[in-house]
């Protein structure tokens, strides 16, 4: 419509996605400074960014402020179930636009994709017929699905095959191959000239990164990649306190089910599972925590959880969580033993944390849907469980993910990391990198002075004895915040 490429729920939306986006503007000041601070600069002029993160409210933000900085983008979500369609029908139509004549950009995701048609809307992000040129030279990823389609299909074209990732269902894997094959027999050398004309992914999670070290530890990295998870101010605000307001959000809208006094186990103690522990004492729940680090697992005992395996901790259990960013975690024969109507979710970032799979597939199972994104599963005995989003990550399947605040911050280091690498595409090999812990500081230092925070002056004596610059930045890289 008006010469623009789309496909999301419904462009009636628009204006409701609108009024949110203006109010989540408000609650996102890094962004706004950085449109601020780079006004008329245009960093990013020329840049052609495929994003693949949930297209909530808050990502729309994010789009806009890369539009701003003189962007073009195309955008899909990274997970069925995360779109908010308001947020994708305002982003198409733009802040200028109408449902009529959209003027904004091309978004192709809606909440409630099938498989089949996540891996279309990955590929229509990452292609651009615009002619001359055939795919996007930035990308902006959540999970690594953008890129990891971009390398296996770089290598069926060349090496004709390509190996099965251990840690997809096999069901999932064959549609991906599926369109694999579609999107070739359609374009031959489609995707060597994609991935080729790539500068630089920037990755938004801990399992993305997992992936893209994994390539580079492989030799296997196509273009440079900056770890934006491991931004200080991204993963020990986001994936802590992120979780902490949106994980009793999603059981909330979900089951309505009281957490005060009940069970909880979260299985996994790092930064999502800290931030999920304290979402449900919050409310008033007896937490278990299970982990594999002895480390992780002493941190839950000294914040004064009880940590067991999930085998002891079932006859007990209300709720079962898991944080793990592993796969396996919570399997068929655990949720047989489980107590009667048992809520289930995984905050994971990938669905393989519980196994749905052998759910699906246990003896004489049979499943009531209550509502989207809320199943009820029976087992032959009578019992049941409630299995939120299909073990997909249930923030953002069963609530709108975490609010705009926190993805501020996120956010920032996400358009810090595109300019890095947009900008200075000589000054990056195919590794991995980090944001410097200047520009670390300088997103905490937007969102504190957002929040009213004073920051005490260093006097010069002071930071020579710490021996830090009084400017920062103020920690060694080895510290652990
Ligand atoms: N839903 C969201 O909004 C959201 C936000 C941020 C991150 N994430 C995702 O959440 C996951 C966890 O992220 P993180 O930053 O906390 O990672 P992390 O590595 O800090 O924490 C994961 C923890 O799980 C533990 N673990 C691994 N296997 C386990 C097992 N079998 N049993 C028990 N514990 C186990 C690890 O020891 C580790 O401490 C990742 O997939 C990440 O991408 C989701
Ligand atoms: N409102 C939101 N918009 C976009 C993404 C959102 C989100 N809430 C959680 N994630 C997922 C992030 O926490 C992502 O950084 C991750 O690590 O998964």
């Amino acid at each position: 419509r008006n010469g623009l490429e789309f496909a999301v729920a419904d462009l009636e939306l628009a204006g409701f996605g609108r009024n949110e986006i203006r109010l989540a503007e408000h609650e996102m000041p890094g962004l706004m400074a950085l449109r601020e601070e780079y006004s008329e600069v245009f960093p990013l002029r020329g840049a052609r960014i495929t994003g693949s993160l949930h297209m909530t409210v808050q990502t729309a933000v994010l789009i806009e402020t890369l539009v701003a900085l003189g962007a073009e983008v195309r955008w899909a979500s990274c997970n069925i179930f995360s779109t908010q369609d308001h947020a994708a029908a305002a982003v198409v139509v733009g802040p200028h636009g109408t449902a009529e004549a959209p003027r904004g950009v091309p978004v192709f995701a809606w909440k409630g994709e099938s498989l089949e048609e996540y891996w279309w809307c990955t590929e229509r992000a990452l292609t651009w017929d615009d002619g001359e040129t055939h795919g996007p030279n930035m990308i902006l990823d959540d999970g690594g699905d953008a890129t990891m389609l971009v390398h296996r299909g770089t290598s069926y074209e060349q090496a004709g095959v390509v190996p099965q990732p251990e840690d997809n269902d096999p069901d999932e894997w064959k549609v991906f191959l599926g369109l694999l094959r579609e999107s070739l027999a359609a374009d031959a050398g489609k995707w060597t000239r994609i991935g080729e004309g790539i500068r630089g992914v920037t990755e938004e999670t801990t399992t993305g990164v997992l992936r893209l070290y994994q390539l580079a530890a492989a030799g296997e990295l196509l273009f440079p990649a900056i770890n934006v998870n491991d931004s200080v101010t991204k993963s020990k605000f986001d994936n802590r306190y992120g979780i902490r307001h949106s994980l009793i959000d999603g059981i909330n809208r979900g089951t309505d089910v009281l957490i005060g006094g009940k069970v909880a186990v979260v299985c996994g103690y790092g930064d999502v599972g800290k931030g999920a522990a304290e979402s449900l004492v919050g409310q008033g729940a007896r937490v278990i925590v299970t982990e594999i680090d002895p480390i992780c697992a002493l941190q839950a005992t000294m914040d004064g959880y009880q940590v067991k395996t999930l085998e002891s901790a079932l006859p007990e259990a209300d709720i079962v969580i898991t944080t793990t960013g592993n796969k396996d975690v919570v399997m068929a024969e655990h949720m047989a033993r489980m107590k009667h109507q048992t809520i289930v979710g995984n905050i994971g970032h990938f669905d393989n944390e519980i196994d749905i799979a052998g759910l699906t597939r246990y003896p004489g199972i049979r499943r009531t849907t209550i509502k989207p994104q809320v199943d009820e599963w029976v087992f032959p005995d009578g019992h049941s469980i409630i299995v939120l989003s299909e073990g997909r990550l249930l923030n953002l399947g069963n609530a709108t993910g975490h609010p705009s605040f926190v993805m501020s911050n996120s956010f920032s280091n996400q358009v810090i990391a595109q300019i890095e690498l947009f900008t200075k595409p000589d000054e990056y090999d195919r590794e991995v990198y980090r944001l410097p812990k200047k520009l670390d500081e300088k997103v905490a230092r937007i969102h504190l002075q957002a929040l009213g925070g004073e920051l005490t002056k260093l006097t010069k004596e002071q930071a020579e004895y710490i021996d830090v610059d009084p400017e920062g930045p103020f920690k060694s890289d080895h510290y652990r915040y």
